[in-house]
């Protein structure tokens, strides 16, 4: 691990209008790190992570960014075109519903080759070559590249959603309930696959869940949101084994009696 966070979020809140969506928040995020951030319904999970990956433009506070060249910068601050670069080569955003993270009529090894166009690939063979190696890396035939996503299950998707935001070698990924919307056997695949990706490529990620099962198997650190604020972080596993709120308590004992 490098010895400058890849993140450095201070004071961040975000208001839509008088409501809260998120406040006060703080934290770091090292290289290779994987932080999970939980909490019930409209704890502000969501507002976070939008913010986080300027998708949403907070309300107050900075968030900061170490750029490849070892800068940090601030991203309030970048250009829009430069802001863009970023998101579509440097990070990764993996949606709950793969729907909003792929091009549903396109081909499977268009919506993988996109990205690599995005980063300056141009030769058709590699590009395709490229693709084919992500479909198998996801566990989706090579048969199928040539498929639109609409033709494949929500678990192929999913799979072929992450593949599109991996592609291009990004240093962080932001995923906002990435097995939200699949049954448990095919939760259980995806998530080991993650798993084995986040750390054979030494991505540092940002993952929202309500499923703290989620958070014990992918995550290093986790912060535990309420009402918009965060009210306990640590190592996952100190967090789930030893929670220190009375809140958090209730959301891991609550759990663990289903
Ligand atoms: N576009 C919006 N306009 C107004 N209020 C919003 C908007 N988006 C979110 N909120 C409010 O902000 C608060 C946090 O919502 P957020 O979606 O971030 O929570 P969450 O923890 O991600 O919830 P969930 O797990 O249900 O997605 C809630 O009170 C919500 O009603």
């Amino acid at each position: 691990m490098s010895d400058e966070p890849l993140l450095k979020v201070r004071d961040i809140s975000k208001f839509y209008g008088a409501r809260i969506g998120c406040r006060n928040v703080s934290f770091e995020l090292w290289p290779g790190e994987v932080l999970a951030i939980v909490g019930e319904s409209g704890s502000g999970k969501t507002t976070l992570l939008n913010c986080l990956a300027t998708r949403l433009l907070a309300t107050s506070g900075t968030i900061e960014y170490r750029m490849r060249d070892g800068q940090m910068r601030d991203l309030a601050h970048m250009g829009e075109a430069e802001r863009r670069f970023l998101m579509r080569t440097d990070w990764g955003f993996v949606h709950q519903n793969p729907a909003d993270g792929l091009r549903m009529t396109v081909s499977a090894g268009a919506n993988v080759g996109e990205r690599l166009m995005a980063v300056g690939e141009r030769h058709y063979g590699n590009i395709r070559e490229t693709a084919g190696d992500w479909l198998r890396r996801v566990e989706i035939g090579v048969d199928r590249i040539d498929d639109q996503p609409r033709a494949f299950s929500g678990g192929m998707r999913q799979r072929l959603q992450i593949a599109r935001n991996l592609v291009t070698s990004p240093r962080l990924v932001f995923m906002d309930e990435p097995t939200g919307g699949l049954d448990v056997s095919v939760q259980a695949r995806l998530l080991d696959l993650v798993r084995g990706l986040v750390h054979d490529l030494e991505l540092s990620a940002i993952i929202v869940t309500h499923d703290l099962a989620v958070a014990r198997l992918l995550s290093h650190r986790m912060m535990v949101m309420k009402d918009g604020q965060v009210i306990e972080q640590g190592l996952t596993d100190r967090v789930l084994d030893d929670p220190r709120e009375a809140y958090t308590q209730l959301l891991v004992s609550s759990i663990l009696q289903v």
